[in-house]
């Protein structure tokens, strides 16, 4: 059915409802200024960091138990920063909540909508990127999160499973979710080395970070013996979580690792499925308005699937048992070493 649009008051943009026409000037304001004109680099990163660990503070678990189970994607992790910045999990965290605050005080938005409009624009600037839908109309959070339900590199699949079980993800929609560290890296896991990637191509959301988490662990790319939450990693200049890698291996989520390894519109399609899901956690998302028009169209995608040079298919460690490996491209030239984001 055709929807009627509204012209917005700025007389250039339409919307679906009047409620979204001034989130145009937000994006534009984000693009510019926080995200450096379009950029897939580190702001873009800890912005889409961000939205998850504002999200997954929701436990039905504990509210069964009759304690406070946190209220979600509600924007507790920027009004409560003082508390929950403090947890482990959230090391770094402060950085980018401090950016983005003043941002979302400027455009009088609640920070539970700014940190998932952050995330979902910031995202746009990836090349290969689904476009994230946005949903607009989180209150404000009334309590912080309780700490310990943000996932930590170094818990077990056991663990990490049914913390996001708890939450309402299924163990498939992990690994979708986990396309995320696709456009990362890590500033804190190995403090001597900050901004060092998880994949070889941070600014692209493509699949490599699936086929690099699999090849066999040779090197820590600090100048340690590892440090907590971390793996050894196939590449100089390349870091590896401890739960990447297991998850690419145990026996419950390495079939679905695998499938994403040479396939860009399931890891898009499921990565926007299951970021649909974390973004409203804690709302109905009747009680909400859909402004995914505000979002800008991502690049397409700009690489393809590729064990990268200086390695072959004998260096990956096969974990799924019931389909073959694909057949991937190597790349040629001297032994790829990773650059920090
Ligand atoms: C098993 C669950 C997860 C664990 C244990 C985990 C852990 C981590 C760790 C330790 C870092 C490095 C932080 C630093 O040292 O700076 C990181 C970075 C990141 N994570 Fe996750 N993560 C998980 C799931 C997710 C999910 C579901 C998302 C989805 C939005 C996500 C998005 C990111 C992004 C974008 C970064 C990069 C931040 C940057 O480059 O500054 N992670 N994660
Ligand atoms: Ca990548
Ligand atoms: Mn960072």
């Amino acid at each position: 059915a055709a929807t009627r649009k509204v012209v917005c008051p700025d007389g250039v943009h339409t919307a679906s409802n009047a409620v979204c026409c001034p989130l145009f000037a937000v994006v534009d304001d984000l693009q510019k200024n926080l995200f450096d004109g379009g950029e897939c680099g580190e702001e873009t990163h800890e912005s889409l960091r961000l939205t998850f660990h504002d999200a997954i503070g929701l436990s039905p678990a504990l509210a069964r138990q009759h304690k406070f189970g946190g209220g979600g994607a509600d924007g507790s992790i920027m009004i409560f920063d003082t508390i929950e910045t403090a947890f482990h999990a959230n090391g770094g965290i402060d950085e980018i909540v401090n950016v983005q605050k003043p941002f979302a005080a400027k455009h009088n938005m609640t920070a539970g909508d700014f940190i998932q409009l952050a995330g979902a624009v910031g995202f746009s600037n990836c090349a290969g990127a689904p476009r994230l839908e946005y949903l607009h109309g989180r209150p404000n959070a009334v309590a912080a999160s309780p700490d310990l339900l943000v996932p930590e590199p170094f818990d077990s699949v056991t663990k990490i499973l049914a913390r996001f079980a708890d939450a309402g993800f299924t163990p498939d929609e992990v690994v979708a979710l986990l396309a995320s560290h696709s456009v990362a890296a890590a500033d804190h896991v190995d403090p001597s080395i900050p901004g060092t990637p998880f994949d070889s191509t941070a600014s692209s959301f493509d699949s490599q970070v699936f086929i690099e988490v699999l090849l066999r662990g040779t090197l820590f790319p600090g100048n340690s013996t590892g440090n907590q939450g971390e793996a050894k990693s196939p590449l100089q200049g390349e870091i590896r979580l401890q739960s990447d890698h297991d998850l690419a291996r145990d026996p419950r989520t390495a079939c679905e690792w695998q499938s994403f390894v040479d396939n860009q519109s399931k890891m898009q399609s499921a990565f926007k499925a299951a970021m649909s899901k974390l973004a409203i956690l804690g709302h109905n998302r009747h009680d909400l308005v859909d402004c995914s028009e505000v979002i800008p169209v991502p690049p397409r995608a700009n690489s393809k699937a590729h064990i990268p040079a200086g390695l072959s298919r004998h260096d990956i460690e096969q974990s799924c048992y019931f389909r073959p490996f694909p057949v991937l491209p190597v790349d040629a030239g001297p032994a790829t070493s990773v650059h920090p984001v």
